[in-house]
């Protein structure tokens, strides 16, 4: 089941950890349509053969043996019987220190469009059901016999220096739904399943269920459904109670309503999901005039098309190469060529791994910076906020040019640089003000991956074909001296350190802004999300294949385009991830001529 493309080791579906169980007794039945030119809403039938590969609602594929202290569910131990060291220790000994912002040469957007992106891909949901509260039950009465959802809460030590005076003693923490609990389909080792689509398709835009993507549209002329704020259009308003994010504060009076449920996590994706959205609606009204003869669903499915294949032009030309290092991509098959077109490969199978959505596609929280500027029309910084006030709390974005405002800033302020830490609000008050309390993310990150059963660092790395580590020695060929003193003092030995620890803090490879171990875990995924792909944006002689007219205009878009025509901002840097202290400016109406869409024309 394992073959080599370019180095790269690439599972296909009839390995040991594809999931075969769920497929074969739990999965629905589902008939396709081998002649549909259009993607399903929730991803089933991409694959012919085997229909629900990469749907919604389907479990995270292995790539390693899952690592649980009883095989099933219970979290790992050290490898001398201990147990591991409590998530927050890790935090407050090894990252609070280096959580500091240094300014980036890539701006905002890199950032955004990352968690833009893992919206789109992964939904590894938390279980809400259970007590309301798990730091309600008293963090020494916690064991293995405990609510499951509540198992995993995390504990703030009495000595916290952030937390200590405050007294708060726990972070909440739900354990993720798995196959086995929350899908009645009793696969063992418990696997989460995740509730996006894997394929890059927009569907954090269009939602990832039928009746999500129902619930937004008219169904008049293609459109998606918006409500006017002050002669703006923005995503529908919906009530707050209800609401997983918006619920939980005092307060708030606006709640987006969109395809993902985190769109109102905080106002970087907000902001996308709105942009996105007047996109979309932008593309459709462009459609009808050319085509006036198209019914609603024609028009609503094209511009999906569209969509979808232009975040996947953005994500593997602009955002990947930036990530994983350009030459990289290219070596490893994950930059698109105008000459070598995409060869659709039917036996990969093109789902997420849990290394991935527990622990490598996290380790980009690192560039997550803390403040947020309002910027003006002439550059002027009228406000900034900090990031985790403002989640959960969109109210301050519909106010007069505030999107614009927020936008405009995160265009032209540099980003975080990719430090081996969160930012230091991320990392003691994420949702500051919800009555959640206030979280760490990190913290949250660690106890992820334990919950899922991601097998520690030493062997990811390993399975990656890096050098063998067999001692805390080793580290010490790509680690600091200090970093490896503490690692010693907080774990039993080399093998028990946790992926997304390890992961952050190996030095970034050449070009690129993650480690050699996350770059590995990142690149098996996107191998699979572009080739395990049959409608990926550049896949000839499939029905709707694009023509290579209509991909030529796709290929001349970028980010810039989408933020030039669904926002007041009138010019955007050459590169749209460069802040424009290093990048030159050009102007929106010069480039918006390249949003053409006479390609798509239709002779009857
Ligand atoms: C911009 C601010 C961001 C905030 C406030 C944020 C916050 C969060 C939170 C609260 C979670 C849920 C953690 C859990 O319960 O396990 C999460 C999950 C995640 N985040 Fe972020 N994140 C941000 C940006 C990013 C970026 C830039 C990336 C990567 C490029 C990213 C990748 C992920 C991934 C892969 C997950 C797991 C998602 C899933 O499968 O459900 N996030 N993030
Ligand atoms: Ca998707």
């Amino acid at each position: 089941y394992i073959t080599e493309t370019n180095d790269l080791m690439v599972y296909y579906g009839d390995g040991p950890h594809s999931n075969s169980i769920y497929y074969n007794q739990c999965a629905p039945e589902v008939t396709c349509d081998r002649n549909a030119i259009y993607r399903t809403i929730n991803g089933e039938c991409n694959n012919l053969r085997n229909p629900l590969w990469g749907s919604s609602d389907t479990p995270y594929i292995r790539l390693l043996e899952a690592a649980y202290n009883d095989g099933d569910h219970e979290v790992r131990r050290q490898m001398d019987g201990s147990m591991l060291p409590r998530p927050r220790k890790i935090q407050l000994l090894l990252f609070l220190e280096k959580s500091r912002d240094f300014l980036d040469s890539n701006n905002y957007h890199l950032s955004q469009f990352g968690q833009w992106l893992t919206h789109d891909m992964s939904l590894l949901s938390p279980d809400f059901g259970g007590p309301k509260k798990c730091c309600d039950i008293p963090i020494e009465e916690i064991n293995n016999n405990s609510p499951y959802q509540c198992q995993l809460v995390i504990e703030v030590p009495t000595n916290d220096p952030v937390h200590g005076c405050n007294g708060q003693t726990c972070m909440e923490f739900r354990r993720a739904m798995t196959a086995a609990h929350n899908f009645s389909c009793p696969v063992i080792p418990q696997t989460p399943m995740n509730q996006a689509t894997s394929f890059i398709d927009s569907s954090q835009l269009y939602g990832h269920k039928l009746a999500k993507a129902n619930s937004i549209r008219t169904f008049v002329g293609g459109r998606l459904i918006t409500d006017i704020i002050d002669e703006n259009e923005f995503c529908p308003l919906k009530k707050r109670n209800g609401s997983l994010l918006c619920n939980g504060r005092d307060n708030v009076g606006i709640c987006f309503e969109a395809g993902d449920p985190r769109i109102n996590q905080h106002f970087g994706i907000t902001s996308y999901t709105i942009m996105f959205t007047r996109f979309h609606n932008i593309v459709t009204e462009m459609l009808e005039q050319i085509n006036p003869h198209w019914s609603d669903e024609v028009l609503y499915q094209e511009t999906r098309k569209f969509v979808g294949a232009l975040n996947q032009i953005i994500a593997y030309q602009r955002y990947l190469p930036i990530l994983l290092g350009k030459s990289y991509a290219k070596r490893y098959g994950l930059y698109l060529s105008e000459f070598k077109k995409t060869k659709y490969n039917p036996l990969l199978i093109p789902q997420l791994s849990v290394e991935f959505a527990g622990g490598a596609f996290r380790v980009p929280h690192n560039v997550v910076a803390s403040l947020y500027n309002y910027i003006g029309k002439n550059y002027e910084i009228l406000d900034s906020a900090r990031l985790n006030e403002f989640m959960s709390f969109s109210d301050p974005l519909v106010k007069c040019s505030n999107l614009d405002n927020i936008v405009r800033g995160m265009t032209v302020t540099p980003g975080r640089y990719f430090a081996p830490s969160y930012n230091y609000l991320i990392s003691n008050f994420m949702f500051h003000g919800h009555n959640t309390g206030d979280q760490d993310l990190l913290a949250v990150d660690i106890q992820r991956g334990r919950d899922v059963g991601v097998p520690p660092y030493i062997k990811i790395r390993e399975w990656c074909g890096l050098p063998p580590i067999d001692s805390f020695e080793d580290l010490l060929n790509f680690l600091p001296f200090e970093d490896v003193e503490t690692l010693r003092e907080l774990y039993a030995t080399v093998h028990d350190i946790d992926l997304l620890v390890g992961a952050l803090l190996e030095p970034p490879v050449d070009g690129g802004t993650v480690g050699p171990t996350a770059q590995c875990i990142l690149a098996d995924v996107f191998y699979r999300t572009r080739f395990g792909d049959r409608f990926f944006c550049d896949v000839e002689d499939q029905p709707g294949s694009f023509s290579q007219e209509q991909l030529d205009t796709l290929r001349n878009l970028d980010l810039g385009h989408v933020i030039c025509a669904t926002t007041e901002m009138d010019e955007v840097p050459f590169d749209i991830f460069d802040p424009t202290m290093y990048s030159q400016m050009v102007k929106c109406q010069d480039i918006l001529v390249k949003l053409d869409l006479s390609a798509w024309k239709e002779f009857p």
